[in-house]
């Protein structure tokens, strides 16, 4: 079956339609200045509202350990998006936080990361040419702009464990329950 996290939450409405669509993973994004960004306050209320067998991902982008680490107790998996070092990914490992670290579909490298995710963007939906992708090994993570019509297309050509959704799920900017339920549908219906 393949996995799918639901990212880019950020209202608590957000929260009742992920605990009705039930994804593997849900994420929030906590990169300053971001549309999607939420507070440290709203990220408490956000892991009590959520059903407890979800693990939260925070997303980060450039930040330091230390900063990261100030979610210890809110989220369960670190995602970096940015150029973060493998030194800072140790650093957040050792605290007890595994690290999905986000590289372009052409700057992969080796990571002591728990896995490697592929996306071309940043939140922005942007895709990249799945056609002519080779992973360096078994793709972890697939994320840019995957949306309900097109992420059977990605699952079948590129396979991968877990995809990850955030724009695609939105209308006007605002999470939309029928596409959260659809993107689910179409993952699981993946065996
Ligand atoms: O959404 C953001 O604002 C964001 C900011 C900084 C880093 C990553 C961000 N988003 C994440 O990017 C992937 C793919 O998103 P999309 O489906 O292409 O919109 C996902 O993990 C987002 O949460």
């Amino acid at each position: 079956m393949t996995l799918i996290k639901l990212c880019g939450n950020f209202r608590l409405q957000d929260i009742d339609y992920l605990n009705e669509v039930r994804p593997d993973l849900a994420g929030i994004i906590l990169v300053p200045h971001k549309r999607r960004l939420v507070s440290l306050a709203l990220a408490q209320k956000i892991r009590s509202q959520l059903d407890a067998k979800i693990p939260l991902v925070g997303v980060f982008l450039n930040q330091d350990a230390d900063e990261i680490l100030k979610y210890r107790e809110i989220i369960q998996i670190v995602q970096l998006h940015g150029n973060e070092s493998e030194r800072e990914i140790s650093k957040i490992q050792q605290a007890g936080l595994p690290v999905i670290k986000v590289m372009k579909p052409d700057h992969q490298y080796k990571t002591q990361a728990m896995c490697r995710m592929i996306d071309a963007g940043a939140g922005t939906g942007k895709t990249f040419d799945w056609e002519n992708f080779q992973p360096l090994e078994s793709l972890d993570f697939l994320a840019g702009g995957l949306t309900p019509d097109n992420l059977q297309q990605a699952i079948s050509l590129l396979k991968p464990k877990v995809v990850d959704i955030s724009s695609g799920t939105e209308c006007n900017g605002i999470k939309n329950l029928e596409k959260m339920r659809e993107v689910v549908r179409i993952a699981r219906s993946n065996k």
